[in-house]
C-alpha cells in the first residue's frame, strides 16, 4: 500500500489521490453509514458532500469533534468544512478540521446503490481510526436530541405571517421579506441516511448535497441550489442571486415565463449583491442572467456575479463579501435590518442552521459557501424540514404556503418518498 500526501501551506492541503482503497465490499451508502456510526460513537465531527455537477462525493471528518469561531475571518480558517447559522447566539459557528479526507467516486446514470465502491483516502487517518470506522456501529438515532415541544407550523399561521408581511410592504416598512416555516415528520428512527444522500445526489445533479453531523450542530441533510460565495483562490470570485419559485412543467426552459413578481423579487437580490460591491467599491464584474434554472422539481431564476480576482486586485474579496452577503435579500429581505427584525417576532421557530450557509473552506484553493437550503434536520424520531418564500407586494399567501410545501418536499422524497 502506497500513501502520498501533498501539503501546501499550513492553511491549505492540496488533494492528491492516495493509492489506497479500503474495504470495496461496500456500497457507496455503506461507507457513509460507517462514518456516521464511526462520527457518533467517536464525538468526531463528520460532512459528507457533494459539489453540483461532480461525480465525487467527498468525506471530511475532524476527529475533534469541530470547533467553536467567536468571530468569522475565512482567511484564518485552515483547510475545512465551515457551518454557520442563520443568526448566531443560541446556534454557533462552527469549523470541522479536514484532518480524515476521503472521496467516493459516483459513476454516471447509476442508479443501483447496491454496486460495490472504493473509498479513496486523500488525508489518511491512522490505521488505527481506519480500523474504527470498518468496524463502526449503526448510528443511533435515540441519542440525539427528542424535539418533543416542536410543532409543524399550521398552514393558517404561515398564510397570516405572509399577509402581515404583505402589509409592512405596503407601509414601506420593507420591499421584501422571507418568512419560513418548518414541518416535522415522525420517523420511528428508521431513516436510512446513507441511501438518502446517494439518492439525493442523483435526483438533484446540480445541487450542493451535503449531510453533516457532529455534536456542536445536530445532524443534517440538505440538497441546496444556492451558493453564497465560491472562492477560487488567485483566480475567481462568484456569488449568485436565486429567487422566484415555479414548479417545474411539460414546458422547455427557454418557453419558462414569469410574473413580475418574481422578477422583481429576484431583482432585488441582484441590487443587494450589487449595493454589497458598491460598498467595498468594486465596479468591474460580470453579471451574467436572469437565467431561469433547475433545482430538482422547481424552477429558479438566477444571475451570476463573477469577479477575476487577480485583476481586481481584492485577496481577502471572499472574506469581506461573506460579511455584507449574509443574510441576502434572498433569505431575509430587503432592506435586511428590517426584514430580519420581522422574521425575528413573527416566526416561531429558530430557524439553526436553515438559511445560514455551509461548504468546503480552502480544498484545492476553493472555499464554495452554500445557503443552507432545501434541508433538514434529523432528530430522535422526528425529521424537521425548513423551508422560506420571498414575500413581495403582489404576494398570494396560499400561493406562498403553496411553494414552502414544495420546498420541503425536495428532501422528504429522498428520505421518506413523499
Ligand atoms: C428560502 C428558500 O429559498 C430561497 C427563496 C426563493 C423564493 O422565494 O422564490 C428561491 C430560492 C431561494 O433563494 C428555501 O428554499 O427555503
Amino acid at each position: 500500500m502506497c500513501k502520498s500526501y501533498y501539503y501546501g501551506s499550513s492553511q491549505e492541503i492540496v488533494l492528491e489521490k492516495s493509492t489506497k482503497e479500503i474495504n470495496q465490499q461496500l456500497t457507496a451508502e455503506a461507507h457513509l453509514n460507517k462514518f456516521l456510526g464511526f462520527a457518533q460513537t467517536n464525538s468526531a465531527a463528520l460532512a459528507v458532500y457533494r459539489l453540483p455537477n461532480e461525480s465525487k462525493l467527498k468525506i471530511l471528518c475532524d476527529l475533534s469533534g469541530g470547533k467553536y469561531i467567536q468571530e468569522l475571518n475565512l482567511e484564518d480558517l485552515s483547510s475545512g468544512f465551515l457551518m454557520h447559522p442563520f443568526r448566531t447566539g443560541l446556534n454557533k459557528i462552527v469549523h470541522f478540521e479536514a484532518e480524515v479526507l476521503g472521496e467516493i467516486l459516483l459513476t454516471p446514470n447509476d442508479n443501483d446503490t447496491t454496486a460495490e465502491i472504493s473509498l479513496d483516502w486523500l488525508r489518511s487517518p491512522s490505521e488505527q481510526i481506519e480500523a474504527k470506522i470498518e468496524e463502526a456501529s449503526e448510528f443511533d438515532f435515540s441519542i440525539l436530541a427528542k424535539n418533543d415541544n416542536l410543532r409543524s407550523t399550521f398552514s393558517s399561521e404561515y398564510i397570516q405571517m405572509v399577509e402581515e408581511g404583505i402589509q409592512s410592504i405596503k407601509r414601506e416598512e420593507f420591499y421584501k421579506v422571507v418568512p419560513s416555516k418548518i414541518k416535522h415528520i415522525e420517523s420511528d428512527n428508521n431513516v436510512n441516511l446513507g441511501q438518502a444522500f446517494i439518492n439525493a445526489c442523483y435526483k438533484y445533479p446540480n445541487a450542493f448535497v451535503n449531510l453533516t453531523f457532529s455534536a456542536k450542530t445536530g445532524l443534517w441533510l440538505g440538497a441546496s441550489p444556492e451558493t453564497l460565495i465560491e472562492d477560487k483562490k488567485g483566480e475567481y470570485f462568484k456569488t449568485m442571486a436565486l429567487a422566484g419559485t415555479q414548479r417545474k412543467s411539460e414546458k422547455s426552459i427557454a418557453e419558462t415565463t414569469w410574473t413580475q413578481k418574481e422578477i422583481e423579487e429576484q431583482a432585488y437580490v441582484s441590487r443587494y449583491i450589487i449595493n454589497c460591491f458598491k460598498k467595498i467599491r468594486l465596479r468591474d464584474f460580470d453579471e451574467i442572467g436572469p437565467k431561469t434554472v433547475e433545482a430538482g422539481n422547481l424552477l429558479h431564476l438566477k444571475t451570476t456575479f463573477k469577479v477575476h480576482t487577480e485583476s481586481a486586485n481584492f485577496p481577502e474579496l471572499g472574506s469581506v463579501m461573506l460579511k455584507l452577503l449574509h443574510p441576502t435579500s434572498a433569505v431575509c429581505g430587503m432592506p435586511k435590518e428590517s426584514a430580519l427584525e420581522f422574521i425575528s417576532k413573527k416566526e416561531k421557530h429558530d430557524r439553526s442552521y436553515f438559511s445560514g450557509f455551509m461548504g468546503p473552506v480552502h480544498l484545492s484553493g476553493l472555499s464554495h459557501l452554500f445557503v443552507n437550503l432545501r434541508c433538514c434536520q434529523i432528530n430522535n424520531q422526528t425529521v424537521t424540514f425548513y423551508a422560506g418564500a420571498g414575500i413581495t407586494e403582489d404576494s398570494k399567501a396560499e400561493k406562498e404556503w403553496e411553494e414552502t410545501e414544495m420546498k420541503c418536499k425536495v428532501l422528504s422524497d429522498v428520505i421518506f418518498g413523499i
